[in-house]
């Protein structure tokens, strides 16, 4: 996407009263931080939805000065910047993508989250990216750390899409029952759709107390994607599926009989007339608009 069409979902997602806009990974290229520059400065602090508010504006970071720095240098345009890092916490990622041990991962999660702070960011979230698979004992641990130095929101990511429905809302319960000082800060779910679950999944997490939600547009993301806020796909480039609920191609019309029975037709109810043919295709062999129309209006 163009900056000008970062920009302009940005500001739709705004007036649409979307609490926070996580706007891309300043590190990641010199496009991206001038994307996410131009999105806290823009949308950050001039754009309100119908009830007077401005989102957050929100960057992510890997567990490093240099990604923290970067995301800084482009959130701190808006009035409301928050800076999303995060580290693996899976036995598998440790070992094998990061190669650290578990007091490496807790020690750089540690002062990455209160440099951060340090910087002058009064809202960091973290990450303990695969969480879904990651070992339950170290999570508690490791977000206790990150609520110590300052953490303001957890994301609990399965980042594989690997959890089932109720496995992922019992994580969710888990560290809200296990994690000293979670009380003092908001849980998130972020949560990727490789078994078709990632909407299953946000909505488990969000009854066992998860308070905030990450999708994405059209549930575009790695893969499979992630959980769906069902929206435009005109910038996207991605064509929208024509069975896709709320903003596929189908989702609001319908051709066959019996659902079309309690349907209005210019306000007026035609169950008495509908109950006769399979479908509408079948009534309009005998029936014409226009006699439709005169019907209607008697
Ligand atoms: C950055 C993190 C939250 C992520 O995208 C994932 O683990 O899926």
């Amino acid at each position: 996407m163009t900056p000008k069409q970062k920009l302009y979902i940005a500001r739709h997602l705004a007036k649409l009263g979307i609490d926070i806009i996580e706007a891309g990974f300043p590190a990641s290229n010199k496009a991206d931080l001038e994307n996410v520059k131009l999105i806290a400065h823009e949308v950050g602090n001039t754009v309100v939805d119908s009830d007077g508010h401005i989102p957050v504006i929100c960057g992510l970071a890997r567990c490093n000065k240099n990604d923290i720095d970067k995301a800084w240098e482009a959130l701190k345009y808006a009035k409301f910047p928050r800076i999303h890092i995060f580290i693996a916490t899976s036995e598998i990622h440790m070992k094998y993508k990061l190669k650290m041990s578990k007091e490496e991962v807790i020690e750089k999660a540690r002062t990455m989250v209160a440099y951060a702070r340090s910087l002058g960011c009064i809202d960091v979230q973290f990450s303990p990216e695969d969480a879904g698979r990651s070992e339950r004992e170290f999570l508690y641990e490791i977000l206790a750390e990150a609520i110590q130095e300052g953490a303001t929101t957890l994301c609990i990511p399965d980042t594989v899409g690997y959890n089932w429905p109720r496995e992922f809302g019992q994580l969710i319960a888990d560290i809200r029952a296990n994690t000293p000082g979670v009380e003092n800060v908001i849980i998130s779910t972020h949560c990727h759709n490789d078994l078709g679950m990632a909407t299953a999944n946000t909505l488990e997490g969000a009854y066992s107390g998860a308070r905030q939600v990450e999708v994405t547009i059209n549930g575009i993301g790695e893969r499979a994607g992630n959980a769906s806020l069902e929206e435009v796909e005109k910038y996207s480039g991605m064509l929208v599926q024509p069975h896709k609920a709320i903003v596929g191609a189908n989702a609001f019309a319908h051709e066959s009989g019996i659902h079309e029975l309690g349907y209005d037709f210019e306000g007026k109810e035609l169950n008495d007339l509908f109950w006769r043919f399979k479908s509408v295709a079948e009534m309009k062999k005998v029936i014409t608009n226009d006699d439709l129309m005169a019907l209607v209006s008697n």
